[in-house]
Formats: C-alpha cells, sequence, structure tokens
C-alpha cells in the first residue's frame, strides 16, 4: 500500500476533482475526511477507488458504542482501505467498532485517534487531562490495542515509544507533516517525512502542502522523496 496519503481537504467538490486532474495518469493514495464526505457522501469514496486510488475514509467516528458499530457495517461495504475512529470514546466502542468493521465484504484496517496533532500541553490542561502529552498517546495507544484495532494516528513525536509500548507491527500513522519552513497552518505537533520514516511511521497525511501548492505533483514528489531519503 502507497505510504502517502495526500488529505483532500476542499470547499467544494469540483476543487477536488480539479486537483485529483494533476493524478489521473499517477494513481496515489488519498484520505477523505468529513468535510468532503459530508459534501458529497459514499459516492466520491466509489468514483475515488474506480480511478484506481486508495482510499482512506477520516471520519474519526465517536459515539456510543452501538452506533458506532451501525456506522462501521455501512463504511465495512465501502472500497476504502482504513477508516478511524477515537480512541477516547473507550475499549468498548473500539470493540463494536472491530465488530461491525467484519461484516462487509472490504473490512479496511481501523485505527484510533489518539491525542489530535493541533492539541498541544495547554489544550490537555484545559480538558482536565494533566498526563504529559506522551503518556496519554501512550495509554491511548495500548488501549487501541487492548480492543483490537490495527493501529494509532498520533504525530511522529509519539511514534517511538507507541512502537515500544504496543509492538512493531502495531501501525503508526502521522500527520501534522511540514517539510523544514513550511507554515504549521493549525498544526502544533509537526514533523517531517523523514523525521517521520526515522520515528518508525507506517503512513504519513499530508494535505495543504500538496494540495495547495502551485505545482502539486512537485510537492507530491518532493514529499514522497524525503519519506524515502
Ligand atoms: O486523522 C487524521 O488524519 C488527522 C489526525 C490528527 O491528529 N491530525 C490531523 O491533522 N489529521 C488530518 O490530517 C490532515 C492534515 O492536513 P494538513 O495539515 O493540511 O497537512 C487533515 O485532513 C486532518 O484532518
Amino acid at each position: 500500500m502507497d505510504k502517502l496519503f495526500v488529505a483532500l481537504d476542499f470547499k467544494q467538490e469540483a476543487e477536488m476533482w480539479s486537483f485529483m486532474d494533476y493524478f489521473k495518469s499517477q494513481p496515489i493514495a488519498v484520505k477523505v475526511g468529513m468535510s468532503q464526505f459530508y459534501l458529497s457522501g459514499p459516492d466520491l469514496v466509489k468514483r475515488l477507488a474506480d480511478d484506481g486510488h486508495r482510499v482512506f475514509l477520516d471520519l474519526k467516528s465517536h459515539d456510543i458504542p452501538n452506533t458506532v458499530y451501525l456506522a462501521m457495517t455501512q463504511l465495512s461495504k465501502l472500497p476504502v482501505d482504513i477508516v478511524t475512529i477515537h480512541t477516547l470514546g473507550g475499549q468498548e466502542m473500539m470493540e463494536a467498532a472491530m465488530d461491525g468493521i467484519q461484516t462487509g465484504p472490504y473490512q479496511p484496517k481501523v485505527l484510533g485517534i489518539t491525542q489530535l496533532t493541533s492539541t498541544n500541553q495547554a489544550t490537555l490542561h484545559s480538558l482536565g487531562i494533566e498526563l504529559p502529552m506522551e503518556a496519554s498517546v501512550r495509554s491511548l495507544a495500548q488501549l487501541a490495542q487492548a480492543s483490537g484495532l490495527d493501529g494509532v494516528v498520533s504525530s511522529v513525536h509519539e511514534v517511538t515509544d507507541i512502537k515500544k509500548a504496543t509492538s512493531s507491527d502495531f501501525l503508526c500513522l502521522t500527520p501534522g507533516i511540514r517539510m523544514a519552513g513550511s507554515q504549521a497552518d493549525d498544526q502544533s505537533r509537526t514533523a517531517s517525512p523523514s523525521q517521520a520514516r526515522q520515528a518508525g511511521a507506517d503512513y504519513i497525511v499530508v494535505g495543504r502542502p500538496i494540495t495547495q501548492a502551485e505545482d502539486p505533483i512537485k510537492a507530491y514528489n518532493r514529499y514522497l522523496q524525503d519519506w524515502r531519503n
């Protein structure tokens, strides 16, 4: 599977397809998030897959166990490789998600969001979480593994610790990826593709540095090259 997912966060569906035109003859791996899915629904996912792209459907489900179970039974009917849920929903919710995803023909990998890459220590404090960031992410990753998930989403900075606390085959997907000198936007815990690779990340997600670039193909190749170095 491709290691770099391009996050398709656009305001309009037409904008997204204009961007995808750059990759017509070169299928890539893309991440469809809430905004795109709420805008265009399952048909968009099917069309991307029909065009040969690998799809990571990032809806970050977080609700009572039964509702998440039912949501996953629907997602398991879509041609996607990865879906996400929030680990903060707890073990029972995560186990329900795993039961639900196994009901359909596709059975994508399920990854748990730990602490978002936009979150910093002050955010945790404001939520009444007094643990250091690394400890909070580590315990959520261990809970995700105990619940049967395939891996977690975290910043690059926690990957080494997660792999040690879980196992080397427990997947780590890392957003918040920026090359040195790029603007961070709303991300707090950023790192470059090569830092992600060195830390042991299995996949990276890159959005605006590629989708908003003047030359998206050049930007995509630059991020991919840095990951491979
Ligand atoms: O689940 C995600 O993909 C995700 C988790 C997280 O902790 N932080 C995070 O930025 N993301 C997603 O990764 C993408 C990052 O986009 P850029 O900041 O534009 O590279 C967005 O689509 C976010 O929704």
